[in-house]
Protein backbone atom coordinates (compact mmCIF):
# COMPACT_ATOMS: atom_id res chain seq x y z
CA UNK A 1 0.00 0.00 0.00
CA UNK A 2 1.20 3.42 -0.47
CA UNK A 3 0.51 6.77 -2.15
CA UNK A 4 0.10 6.41 -5.94
CA UNK A 5 2.62 5.82 -8.44
CA UNK A 6 5.29 5.39 -5.59
CA UNK A 7 6.67 2.18 -7.76
CA UNK A 8 4.32 -0.53 -5.80
CA UNK A 9 3.43 -2.50 -8.98
CA UNK A 10 6.48 -2.45 -10.12
CA UNK A 11 7.86 -3.92 -7.04
CA UNK A 12 5.39 -6.63 -7.52
CA UNK A 13 5.72 -7.20 -11.03
CA UNK A 14 9.30 -7.19 -10.48
CA UNK A 15 9.24 -9.98 -7.57
CA UNK A 16 6.68 -11.86 -9.29
CA UNK A 17 7.32 -11.66 -12.77
CA UNK A 18 11.33 -10.45 -12.87
CA UNK A 19 9.84 -6.98 -15.06
CA UNK A 20 10.28 -3.54 -14.88
CA UNK A 21 7.72 -0.99 -16.92
CA UNK A 22 8.75 2.29 -17.78
CA UNK A 23 5.25 3.58 -18.35
CA UNK A 24 2.70 4.32 -15.47
CA UNK A 25 -0.62 2.50 -15.45
CA UNK A 26 -2.23 3.02 -12.36
CA UNK A 27 -3.32 0.21 -10.65
CA UNK A 28 -6.86 -0.48 -9.74
CA UNK A 29 -6.07 -3.80 -8.01
CA UNK A 30 -4.23 -7.03 -8.77
CA UNK A 31 -3.82 -10.65 -6.80
CA UNK A 32 -0.85 -12.45 -7.42
CA UNK A 33 -0.43 -16.06 -5.62
CA UNK A 34 3.01 -17.52 -4.71
CA UNK A 35 4.80 -19.92 -2.91
CA UNK A 36 7.10 -18.42 -0.88
CA UNK A 37 9.65 -20.94 0.79
CA UNK A 38 11.19 -19.02 4.34
CA UNK A 39 13.40 -20.58 6.23
CA UNK A 40 12.91 -24.33 4.56
CA UNK A 41 9.04 -23.71 4.84
CA UNK A 42 6.75 -23.19 1.83
CA UNK A 43 4.19 -20.66 2.19
CA UNK A 44 1.00 -19.92 -0.61
CA UNK A 45 0.99 -16.29 -0.38
CA UNK A 46 -1.26 -14.14 -1.70
CA UNK A 47 0.19 -10.56 -2.65
CA UNK A 48 -2.38 -7.88 -3.29
CA UNK A 49 -0.91 -4.62 -5.23
CA UNK A 50 -3.29 -2.07 -4.21
CA UNK A 51 -4.52 1.32 -5.74
CA UNK A 52 -2.58 4.35 -4.56
CA UNK A 53 -3.96 5.99 -1.45
CA UNK A 54 -4.22 9.41 -0.42
CA UNK A 55 -5.08 10.63 2.94
CA UNK A 56 -8.80 10.71 1.51
CA UNK A 57 -9.05 7.25 0.27
CA UNK A 58 -11.85 5.20 1.95
CA UNK A 59 -9.94 2.44 3.53
CA UNK A 60 -11.32 -0.84 1.59
CA UNK A 61 -11.95 -3.51 4.67
CA UNK A 62 -10.40 -6.44 2.88
CA UNK A 63 -7.18 -4.60 3.33
CA UNK A 64 -7.97 -5.11 6.44
CA UNK A 65 -9.09 -9.24 7.49
CA UNK A 66 -7.52 -11.71 7.10
CA UNK A 67 -4.38 -9.74 6.14
CA UNK A 68 -1.27 -10.81 7.88
CA UNK A 69 1.61 -8.61 6.83
CA UNK A 70 1.69 -4.96 4.83
CA UNK A 71 4.31 -3.70 2.68
CA UNK A 72 4.31 0.19 2.87
CA UNK A 73 5.42 2.26 0.44
CA UNK A 74 6.89 5.85 -0.52
CA UNK A 75 8.54 7.24 -3.14
CA UNK A 76 12.14 8.66 -1.64
CA UNK A 77 11.54 11.41 -3.85
CA UNK A 78 7.85 12.38 -2.60
CA UNK A 79 7.55 14.07 0.79
CA UNK A 80 3.73 13.77 0.81
CA UNK A 81 3.85 10.40 0.17
CA UNK A 82 6.09 9.59 3.02
CA UNK A 83 4.06 11.15 4.97
CA UNK A 84 1.02 9.18 3.79
CA UNK A 85 2.83 6.21 5.49
CA UNK A 86 1.90 7.32 9.04
CA UNK A 87 -1.67 8.21 8.28
CA UNK A 88 -2.01 4.80 6.12
CA UNK A 89 -0.76 2.56 8.92
CA UNK A 90 -2.90 4.02 11.58
CA UNK A 91 -5.93 3.55 9.19
CA UNK A 92 -4.93 -0.38 9.06
CA UNK A 93 -4.74 -0.53 13.06
CA UNK A 94 -7.96 1.15 13.04
CA UNK A 95 -9.39 -1.16 11.06
CA UNK A 96 -8.03 -4.27 12.10
CA UNK A 97 -8.70 -2.88 16.27
CA UNK A 98 -5.32 -3.96 16.90
CA UNK A 99 -1.98 -2.12 18.31
CA UNK A 100 0.61 -3.29 15.83
CA UNK A 101 0.64 -5.24 12.70
CA UNK A 102 3.25 -7.05 10.72
CA UNK A 103 4.57 -4.43 8.53
CA UNK A 104 7.76 -2.99 6.65
CA UNK A 105 8.19 0.43 5.32
CA UNK A 106 9.48 1.10 1.98
CA UNK A 107 11.75 4.05 0.38
CA UNK A 108 11.06 3.09 -3.01
CA UNK A 109 13.09 4.86 -5.89
CA UNK A 110 16.20 5.03 -4.80
CA UNK A 111 17.79 5.93 -7.74
CA UNK A 112 16.37 9.38 -7.69
CA UNK A 113 19.10 10.22 -5.62
CA UNK A 114 18.97 13.95 -7.04
CA UNK A 115 15.47 14.92 -6.10
CA UNK A 116 16.02 13.12 -3.08
CA UNK A 117 12.83 14.41 -0.26
CA UNK A 118 13.18 11.97 2.49
CA UNK A 119 16.45 11.18 4.31
CA UNK A 120 17.38 7.14 4.42
CA UNK A 121 17.33 8.29 8.47
CA UNK A 122 13.85 9.56 8.76
CA UNK A 123 12.41 6.57 6.30
CA UNK A 124 14.35 4.46 9.07
CA UNK A 125 13.04 6.19 12.10
CA UNK A 126 9.81 6.34 11.08
CA UNK A 127 9.75 2.76 10.52
CA UNK A 128 11.36 2.75 13.53
CA UNK A 129 8.48 3.92 15.91
CA UNK A 130 5.60 1.64 13.56
CA UNK A 131 7.53 -1.49 15.20
CA UNK A 132 8.69 -2.26 11.15
CA UNK A 133 11.25 -3.36 9.33
CA UNK A 134 12.97 -0.50 7.40
CA UNK A 135 14.42 -0.68 3.40
CA UNK A 136 15.42 1.16 0.75
CA UNK A 137 14.93 0.01 -2.97
CA UNK A 138 14.50 0.75 -6.84
CA UNK A 139 12.48 -1.00 -8.83
CA UNK A 140 14.43 0.30 -11.55
CA UNK A 141 17.53 -0.58 -10.72
CA UNK A 142 16.25 -3.69 -9.49
CA UNK A 143 17.69 -3.13 -6.20
CA UNK A 144 16.56 -4.61 -2.89
CA UNK A 145 13.12 -6.11 -3.98
CA UNK A 146 13.91 -9.84 -3.31
CA UNK A 147 14.68 -8.48 0.49
CA UNK A 148 11.29 -6.44 0.82
CA UNK A 149 9.48 -10.12 0.57
CA UNK A 150 11.93 -11.40 2.73
CA UNK A 151 11.68 -8.98 5.15
CA UNK A 152 7.81 -9.03 5.57
CA UNK A 153 8.08 -12.98 5.82
CA UNK A 154 10.53 -12.65 8.82
CA UNK A 155 7.91 -10.27 10.77
CA UNK A 156 5.21 -12.72 9.81
CA UNK A 157 6.80 -15.48 11.14
CA UNK A 158 8.04 -14.11 14.17
CA UNK A 159 4.12 -13.17 14.76
CA UNK A 160 2.36 -16.13 12.99
CA UNK A 161 4.41 -19.16 13.12
CA UNK A 162 7.31 -18.83 15.81
CA UNK A 163 10.10 -21.63 15.51
CA UNK A 164 8.79 -23.75 18.52
CA UNK A 165 10.86 -24.20 21.60
CA UNK A 166 12.87 -27.76 21.68
CA UNK A 167 14.23 -29.34 24.24
CA UNK A 168 17.50 -30.69 23.95
CA UNK A 169 19.18 -34.04 25.44
CA UNK A 170 20.19 -31.71 28.49
CA UNK A 171 16.47 -30.14 29.25
CA UNK A 172 17.20 -27.01 28.02
CA UNK A 173 15.27 -25.24 25.91
CA UNK A 174 16.61 -24.03 22.46
CA UNK A 175 14.49 -22.67 19.08
CA UNK A 176 13.75 -24.76 17.07
CA UNK A 177 14.53 -24.68 13.60
CA UNK A 178 12.67 -24.88 10.18
CA UNK A 179 11.21 -28.10 10.78
CA UNK A 180 9.96 -27.61 14.24
CA UNK A 181 6.94 -25.29 12.92
CA UNK A 182 5.81 -27.26 9.68
CA UNK A 183 3.33 -29.17 11.21
CA UNK A 184 1.40 -26.38 12.61
CA UNK A 185 1.72 -24.05 9.79
CA UNK A 186 -0.31 -21.11 9.84
CA UNK A 187 -2.83 -22.05 12.46
CA UNK A 188 -1.28 -20.60 15.84
CA UNK A 189 -4.13 -19.45 17.10
CA UNK A 190 -7.19 -19.25 14.60
CA UNK A 191 -9.07 -16.06 14.59
CA UNK A 192 -8.80 -13.61 11.63
CA UNK A 193 -5.06 -14.78 10.29
CA UNK A 194 -5.70 -18.33 10.27
CA UNK A 195 -6.10 -17.66 6.04
CA UNK A 196 -3.57 -18.56 3.77
CA UNK A 197 -0.76 -18.00 5.86
CA UNK A 198 -0.27 -21.50 6.36
CA UNK A 199 2.71 -23.83 5.42
CA UNK A 200 2.20 -25.97 2.76
CA UNK A 201 5.31 -28.67 3.07
N1 LIG B 1 13.06 6.13 -11.16
C1 LIG B 1 12.26 5.13 -10.78
N2 LIG B 1 11.03 5.02 -11.29
C2 LIG B 1 10.25 4.01 -10.87
C3 LIG B 1 10.69 3.06 -9.90
N3 LIG B 1 9.68 2.20 -9.68
C4 LIG B 1 8.67 2.56 -10.46
N4 LIG B 1 9.00 3.65 -11.19
C5 LIG B 1 8.16 4.35 -12.16
O1 LIG B 1 7.17 5.07 -11.44
C6 LIG B 1 5.92 5.02 -12.15
C7 LIG B 1 4.85 4.45 -11.26
O2 LIG B 1 5.15 3.11 -10.97
P1 LIG B 1 4.04 2.07 -10.50
O3 LIG B 1 4.74 0.82 -10.14
O4 LIG B 1 2.96 2.00 -11.50
O5 LIG B 1 3.48 2.81 -9.20
P2 LIG B 1 2.24 2.42 -8.27
O6 LIG B 1 2.61 2.81 -6.89
O7 LIG B 1 1.86 1.00 -8.48
O8 LIG B 1 1.11 3.37 -8.84
P3 LIG B 1 -0.49 3.32 -8.57
O9 LIG B 1 -1.01 2.14 -9.25
O10 LIG B 1 -1.01 4.59 -9.14
O11 LIG B 1 -0.70 3.31 -7.11
C8 LIG B 1 6.17 4.18 -13.41
O12 LIG B 1 6.44 5.07 -14.47
C9 LIG B 1 7.41 3.37 -13.07
O13 LIG B 1 8.18 3.05 -14.21
C10 LIG B 1 12.02 3.19 -9.38
O14 LIG B 1 12.51 2.44 -8.56
N5 LIG B 1 12.75 4.26 -9.84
Amino acid sequence: MGSRSVGKSSLTSLYMQNQFNDSYYPTIESTYHKDIVHDGITYECEIIDTAGQDEYSLFNHKYAVGIHGYILVYSIASRQSFEMIQTLHDKILDFQGVEKVCCVVVGQKSDLGGVRQVKTDEGRSVAQKLGASFIETSAKDNKNVQQVFDLLMVEMRKVFNPPQEKKNASGKSSAGGAASSSASGGSTGGGWFSGWFGSKK
